[in-house]
């Protein structure tokens, strides 16, 4: 991987990649002189931030794919997991989400110029050197990095999301060239309304002061006081990213922002694969969870819209809105709510019918049991399918697994399963309605070029075929299974039928037996129904003798 200060190979690097890029010469040049957009990001010079996450990479490959003549994509990196930032760099370009860009451009991670940075540290830990580059040649900012983590401690959740934010903001205003900033948010950063308007609402507290406080207060005390200090917010996750809204937006005057809300990012519809996806947060892990058998109930409201929104929509917005952003210059700072319910809405009850059923037939390796989803938003309900559909088959489980001498390890994963649900019921189980103004008026000002290559239209979407995509999406990208399998999997899956079928008639004659053994009653309806039984078999038999 190449070194962020070596201007003279960045130089050279940008000659070779556009003679290097396949889709080339023509095709390439045709789409991008068409296309405003793509034309707008070539020769430009990008900072990413969470370039390594999610929807970072996601952004990325799309950039370097569409605008292959961007001069420069820097990217702030932290060393993580005993990989240091060029370690990490380069076993990142290598995976598959990149197949793509790396067909059409084989150097393409020449363009990519990582930047050691962390952003919970003052001045983001960016050396002198590097920060100078930065101020001196960056276009535009893409700030994606956050913990998304619903479970986060205040403190740590302030320190990235909002104090890092503050920082990079910060740099933002020193940098020379900049020509947009912009923001990723959430739509749930104002989930403590129903309705939701594409503009900033006012904080809840003033951020400058609740930094000071968590910065002198003691761990356990900031735990004990986070409920409070967060009222009507669910977690510290929408809490800071309302917080971070607030002040991106007191810096609209210095510079071009826009801020991008998207609702829950799923994996990809389109690109770079239909089906793409790389980690187990939103629904991602629920519904695989679901396909190996092990979820058979969800607390969701069957009838709320569940706002999914593809990955590579939210990229497509992101994009456009930064062209949009830097060329348009509106005068007030754009909020794009980038959601699906209110254009095409889609309901938690119809999501669990598409899994199951896509399951069904693209059955996951070694399932636990046969996918079924009970979905309910009544909690006794929910409680008793828990105990009779998790709980219990999780402890037979493990009893069998002490009998034959391994450790047992059931009842762990539904623990950590039940306790995710419990954090996502909140936007399961309601609706929100959020206005999308701003994503159709962008959308009115693309030319027919954009709107094919930036496609953001989501009501193009056909859920169903989306649902099925992901499901088979999430077995493939994230858990490495090869469609060959398949057959295997559905002989696996038919074995664990007839093992539930022994195991129910098992069950249903021992209830019975001890039931015959201590009730009178029982019993009673017991020699009615045997008698019964043999009168019929002796009328029959005797008929079938006289017809004889
Ligand atoms: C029939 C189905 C019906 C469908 C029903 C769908 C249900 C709907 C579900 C959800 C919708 C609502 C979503 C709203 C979103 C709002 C929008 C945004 O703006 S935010 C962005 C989203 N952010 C999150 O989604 C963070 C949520 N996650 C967390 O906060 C944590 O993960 C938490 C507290 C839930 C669990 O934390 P831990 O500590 O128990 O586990 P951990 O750290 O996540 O995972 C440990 C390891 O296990 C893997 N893992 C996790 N789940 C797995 C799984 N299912 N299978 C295999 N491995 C898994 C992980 O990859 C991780 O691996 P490694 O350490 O990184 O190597
Ligand atoms: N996923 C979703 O459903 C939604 C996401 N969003 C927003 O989109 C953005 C991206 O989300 P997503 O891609 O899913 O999140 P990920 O968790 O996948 O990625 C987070 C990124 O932030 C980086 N990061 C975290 N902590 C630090 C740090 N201290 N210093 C430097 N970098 C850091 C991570 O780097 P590292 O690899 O080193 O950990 C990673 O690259 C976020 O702002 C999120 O709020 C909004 C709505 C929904």
């Amino acid at each position: 991987m190449q070194v962020v200060n070596n201007h003279k190979r960045l130089d050279s690097s940008i000659l070779d990649h556009s003679t290097s890029c396949r889709k080339s010469g023509g095709q390439r040049e045709r789409e991008s002189t068409m296309s405003s957009i793509a034309a707008y990001y070539n020769g430009k010079t990008v900072l990413i931030t969470g370039a390594t996450g999610f929807m970072g990479k996601v952004l990325m490959e799309k950039l370097l794919r569409a605008s292959p003549n961007v001069e420069a994509v820097y990217i702030l990196v932290r060393p993580k997991a005993g990989q240091s930032m060029q370690e990490r760099v380069a076993n990142m370009v290598k995976s598959k989400v990149f197949d793509r860009v790396r067909e059409d451009c084989p150097n393409f991670q020449e363009k990519i110029k990582p930047i050691n940075a962390e952003l919970t540290q003052p001045n983001l830990a960016i050396s002198a050197k590097d920060s100078q580059e930065l101020l001196s040649r960056v276009n535009v900012v893409f700030h994606c990095a956050a913990t998304v983590r619903f479970d986060e401690p205040l403190k740590h959740a302030l320190l990235l999301n909002v104090m890092g934010t503050q920082q990079l903001l910060l740099l933002a205003r020193q940098m020379q060239k900049l020509e947009a900033f912009i923001h990723i948010s959430t739509a749930y950063a104002n989930c403590n309304r129903r309705n939701i308007d594409e503009v900033i609402y006012p904080p809840p507290v003033e951020t400058k002061k609740l930094c000071d406080l968590v910065e002198w207060l003691d761990e356990s005390i900031i735990q004990e006081i986070t409920p409070k200090l967060i009222g009507d917010w669910p977690n510290t996750y929408t809490y800071t990213k309302a917080l971070a809204e607030y002040l991106v937006q007191q810096e609209k005057e210095h510079f071009n922002i826009a801020i991008i809300r998207p609702s829950i990012v799923g994996a990809s519809w389109h690109e770079p694969f239909p089906g793409w996806i790389d980690n187990f947060n939103g629904p991602s892990g629920i519904i695989i969870a679901a396909g190996k058998g092990i979820l058979q109930t969800v607390k969701v409201n069957n009838d709320a819209v569940a706002d999914l929104i593809p990955v590579d929509v939210v990229i497509n917005l992101i994009l456009a809105a930064g062209w949009h952003t830097a060329v348009h210059r509106p005068k007030t700072m754009m909020v794009y709510n980038c959601t699906t319910g209110g254009i095409n809405p889609f309901c938690w009850g119809d999501i669990g019918y598409y899994v199951i059923s896509t399951f069904k037939r693209n059955p996951l390796e070694q399932a636990f049991r046969i996918p079924r989803a009970q979905t309910t938003s009544n909690h006794l309900i929910n409680q008793y399918w828990i105990a009779v559909s998790h709980k219990a088959p999780a402890m037979l489980y493990d009893f069998y697994l002490r009998l034959t001498g391994r450790k047992p390890r059931m009842m762990k994963i539904f623990n950590r399963l039940h306790k995710s649900m419990m954090l996502l019921e909140y936007f399961t189980c309601q609706s929100w309605e959020w206005s999308s103004e701003n994503m159709n008026m962008l959308m009115a000002q693309l030319s027919p070029e954009d709107r094919r290559l930036f496609n953001f239209d989501v009501r193009q979407l056909h859920w169903s075929e989306y649902i099925e995509n992901y499901c088979i999406g999430a077995k493939k990208y994230l858990l490495n299974e090869d469609m060959s399998g398949i057959p295997a999997a559905k002989q696996h899956l038919r074995k664990l039928r007839n093992i539930q079928y022994a195991f129910n008639t098992t069950l249903l004659v021992i209830i019975w037996r001890i039931f015959i053994a201590r009730s009178q009653m029982a019993r009673n309806i017991w020699y009615f129904v045997v008698s019964l039984c043999y009168k019929f078999l002796s009328y029959f038999r005797a008929s079938s003798t006289i017809r004889h």
